[in-house]
């Protein structure tokens, strides 16, 4: 097997970690990654560091509109927290063991739970646009391809080397969120079900779209799943929402087809319902 290379080596990693900590008061036990359009909880922090992905040496840049490369460290809901505004994707040319990167970066600065976001397109036919899908599952069709971010020579430090994923999503956040929305009237738009990676950056043809149907998706995007896999490979506990920016056409020969502008401007939308989810969340839960 190959070894590893240095990039994405334990000592590697412990270097960006401990660079990010010298530059910050907090010590953040959770972490949070905002997906496309979904960065405006960055300004609910408080008390906060700001760092530019492009000043960490070795962290992915994301290169996608939407997603501001910043990482902020401060309080929200009380707690100290360290956010991404915006992540990487593997169809921006990143290998999935760097999109790794900031999960285990976040992991050695001391975070145990991760929340993951991300705009998806529903496929669950029941499914609106600006719904809010809190995930229950996953399915890692790019895993079906050998795309995973845990293939290599397996660091013990990091992980085992067969990590169980039957439990990747934590049934207690998800049921105070669930307890959360129903307090807030949100019921009417918040679901639960499971997403698919694909890694993109197409968009899916009526077919693939007929498909995920078939096999039990309920929303469809290119991420979320890699940091879900290497978080709970570090022992993490995860929590995942997506925010249904579109519907996927899963009929031929319609004319209306997806776009990322679309995509950003449902993620405005609905943004301030979002935040509000998770920052009560975050005020919550035990950390
Ligand atoms: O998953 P996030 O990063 O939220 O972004 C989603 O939105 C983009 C497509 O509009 C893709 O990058 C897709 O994965
Ligand atoms: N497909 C894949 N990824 C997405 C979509 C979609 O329809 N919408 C937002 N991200």
């Amino acid at each position: 097997m190959a070894d590893i290379a240095k990039e994405y080596m334990y000592e590697n990693i412990e270097r960006i970690a401990n660079g990010i900590l010298a530059q910050t008061k907090h010590r953040p036990k959770l972490g949070i990654i905002c997906g496309s359009g979904l960065g405006a909880l960055a300004d609910k922090v408080e008390d906060r560091t700001v760092i530019n992905y492009a000043d960490i040496t070795g962290f992915p840049i994301s290169t996608v509109p939407g997603h501001e490369g910043k990482l902020v460290i401060g309080k929200l809901g009380g707690k100290a927290v360290v956010l991404m505004q915006g992540r990487a994707h593997c169809y921006e040319g990143h290998p999935p063991q760097k999109i790794a990167i900031p999960v285990r970066t976040m992991k050695l600065m001391g975070v145990e739970t991760l929340f993951v976001t991300n705009a998806a397109g529903g496929i669950n036919r029941d499914y609106k646009v600006g719904d809010i899908m809190i995930m229950k599952d996953h399915i890692n069709l790019a895993g079906f391809a050998g795309i995973n971010p845990l293939v290599g020579n397996n660091d013990d430090k990091f992980g085992p080397r067969f990590p169980p994923m039957s439990n990747a999503y934590d049934r207690k956040l998800r049921d105070l969120a669930k307890s959360i929305a129903k307090e807030k009237g949100f019921e009417p738009f918040v679901r639960e079900g499971v997403y698919c990676m694909m890694v993109g950056p197409n968009f899916e043809t009526v077919t693939e779209a007929r498909f995920l149907n078939i096999i039990g998706v309920d929303a469809t995007g290119m991420s979320t799943v890699q940091e879900v896999l290497v978080a709970r490979h570090a022992g993490m506990r995860v929590f995942g929402m997506s925010l249904i920016t579109n519907m996927v056409i899963s009929e031929y020969d319609v004319e209306s087809v997806a776009n990322h502008a679309e995509v950003l401007e449902t993620g405005k939308a609905r943004s301030k319902d979002l935040q509000t989810l998770v920052s009560t969340l975050v005020e919550r839960m035990d950390l």
